[in-house]
């Protein structure tokens, strides 16, 4: 049996394995299996801290509830600091992903603020399948046009829309998570900008489907809000679960993100009665 714990940034939820004393015998299908919310514990995001890398505190691996694997997610990356970070009596942790270092910060009333690195702006960066313009990919199903896309260490793709509400995020979003331009598939935000200062948006994310909040893609949202000349470099960005205080940062092009982060309950876990 292996011990586990349920954490949550703003909803977007995880189930964490800590993997730094011993390896774990994690596979792909065993992550989908645990993250299913039927017949698993459920979560959006399987997380396993591993021993860290030169240069960090520890490594965290990522995988979708269909076994995929990511290079960031916001909300586990203030999760997972967060974890290390009292473990350590420490205010400052670098997480390591398979995408790059990201340092984590405590600021007070239980908020930590993640720099979560640069958004890469070119059409390999993202990857998009062919040379467009990022802040315009031609990508169009139903009423949403004109996407924005940029990496944060895995794939986004940004709709504004005028309407958020009259959305429907949860049957366009796959289609447009699987379309062709994205040989890595995307995750998919429809943002609506409510004043230069705030954004809502709602994530389809890639592999998981609807969550409640998605750090990467309200980075994404800052950043191609900010190259639309929609909003200021410093905005809230609301999604379902809640609100993420962010900033472009223009020194470097480092996007930085404020928030919250929870444990909602622990347990033991019989990974291997899940088929490899
Ligand atoms: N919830 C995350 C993003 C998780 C990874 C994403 N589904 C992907 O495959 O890129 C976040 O908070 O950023």
């Amino acid at each position: 049996m292996i011990p586990f714990r349920k954490m949550h940034g703003l909803g977007n939820d995880f189930v964490v394995l800590d993997g730094r004393a011993a390896a774990l015998p994690v596979t792909p299908a065993r992550a989908a299996a645990v993250a299913d919310r039927h017949f698993g514990i459920g979560c959006d995001q399987f997380i396993v801290m591993e021993p860290p890398p030169a240069g960090s505190d520890v490594f965290m691996r990522i995988l979708n509830p269909d076994g995929s694997e990511a290079g960031a997610c916001g909300n586990a990356t203030r999760c997972i600091a967060s974890l290390v970070a009292e473990e350590r009596g420490a205010d400052r942790v670098v997480v390591r992903t398979i995408a790059g270092e990201l340092p984590v910060e405590r600021l007070p009333g239980g908020l930590w603020r993640a720099d979560m690195g640069p958004a890469r702006l070119g059409w390999r960066d993202v990857p998009l399948a062919r040379e467009v313009d990022t802040l315009h990919v031609p990508l169009a199903l139903g009423p949403v046009s004109d996407a924005a896309a940029c990496s944060m260490g895995n794939p986004h793709a940004t709709f504004f829309v005028d309407d958020l509400d009259a959305s429907d995020v949860a049957t366009i979003g796959p289609k447009l998570e699987h379309d062709p331009v994205f040989p890595d598939r995307a995750n998919i935000g429809f943002a609506q900008v409510l004043a230069p200062d705030h954004i809502r948006v709602v994530i389809w994310e890639r592999g998981a489907g609807m969550t409640l909040a998605c750090g990467s893609g309200a980075c994404a949202t800052i950043v191609n809000a900010v190259r639309r000349g929609l909003t200021a470099r410093r905005a809230t960005v609301s999604m379902p679960g809640g609100d993420l205080t962010m900033e472009w940062r223009e020194a470097d092009g480092h996007v930085l993100m404020t928030g919250p982060v929870a444990t909602a309950f622990s347990g033991m876990l019989d990974l291997e009665s899940y088929a490899a």
